[in-house]
């Protein structure tokens, strides 16, 4: 049984998936010709693209930051980098009931019954969240294309809580391993390696800190439980694969629609269980009315519709 954490009523509607409004989760890959959004409404920086293969193919850039950060877990067991496939089923949703005013991650939404047309509403129920606290993990679907509307997946992740706040939530604290962060040594090698210039290298510069090299998302988030006030709902398309940043708070992948989805899942794992993945379930208080729930809203062919951020319908805030 994962630890539990005590969550409150709030719904999540549906964010496109697209680079910057994922950026401080992890990366979006795909194929910047396809991308969901007019160009004018494009943030982040273009990649870098060269030609390939006798000039028949483009060549995209780091595409995605894989990192590998076991040197940081407890038991310092090397890890290795691991291919899996998970074949992900369509999850079970709830059917939508009237509700008042709920409280979401978008400010108090007022939910208009009459605002459906022939759409349809039905509620996932975020039940358990997960994180590999010291790897990104990539999920790279397969067979679908990115006009597929009857099969897509929900990418549902939180920011990590300062390991503060977890322990007011539970009243204890991280359940988890705190990886751990070098200590300034204070021996003479310790203190020669960081005299500027280097006695060792003539090196001027001061030495860079020590996940400065890494893409934003890529470094580690602390030991905290996850910040569900602020947990995000991506419907992703099927061109397009995610990568969680090491240690990201996630729902465990959620297909929408009619068939599975296969996904290739490249990460790095040490075989030590609680270092490679860890969980919390979420349990409503008990004055608390249905706990986290996305809300998916659907066209008739099946499509999910986006309600917030960058190319939302009829997002209501
Ligand atoms: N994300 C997801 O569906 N599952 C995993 O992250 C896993 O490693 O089990």
């Amino acid at each position: 049984m994962p630890p539990s954490m005590p969550c409150p009523s709030i719904r999540i509607p549906i964010e496109l998936l697209t680079q910057s409004s994922f950026s401080q989760f992890g990366t979006v890959i795909s194929n910047p010709a396809h991308s969901p959004l007019p160009a004018s409404q494009h943030t982040s920086p273009s990649p870098k693209i060269i030609s390939a293969n006798q000039g028949t193919a483009l060549k995209i850039l780091d595409v995605t930051h894989p990192s590998n950060l076991y040197s940081l877990a407890p038991s310092k067991k090397p890890a290795k980098a691991v291919m899996n496939m998970f074949v992900c089923s369509p999850r079970e949703l709830r059917p939508h009931e009237p509700s008042e005013s709920m409280p979401s991650s978008w400010g108090d939404l007022d939910f208009d019954e009459d605002d459906y047309g022939n759409n349809d509403r039905a509620l996932f129920d975020v039940t358990i969240l997960e994180r590999h606290p010291f790897t990104t993990q990539t999920f790279i679907p397969m067979g679908l294309s990115g006009a597929e509307r009857h099969t897509q997946y929900l990418v549902i992740v939180a920011p990590t809580l300062p390991a503060s706040a977890s322990r007011r939530h539970t009243g204890r604290p991280p359940p988890y391993p705190t990886p751990e962060v070098k200590k300034r040594g204070n021996s003479i090698k310790d203190i020669f390696a960081r005299a500027r210039p280097s006695p060792f290298t003539n090196e001027a510069a001061p030495p860079p800190p020590q996940f400065s090299r890494l893409h934003p998302s890529a470094r580690p988030k602390g030991p905290g439980l996850p910040d569900l006030k602020n947990l995000r709902a991506f419907v992703a398309t099927g061109d397009q694969a995610v990568t969680y940043g090491a240690g990201t708070w996630h729902a465990p992948m959620v297909v929408i629609g009619q068939r599975p989805i296969d996904f290739v899942v490249c990460q790095f794992a040490n075989g030590v269980g609680i270092e490679d993945c860890q969980e919390v379930e979420l349990v409503p208080g008990r004055n608390t009315e249905e706990g986290v729930v996305v809300m998916v809203d659907s066209e008739p062919s099946g499509k999910v519709i986006v309600k917030a951020g960058p190319g939302a319908v009829m997002a209501k805030l």
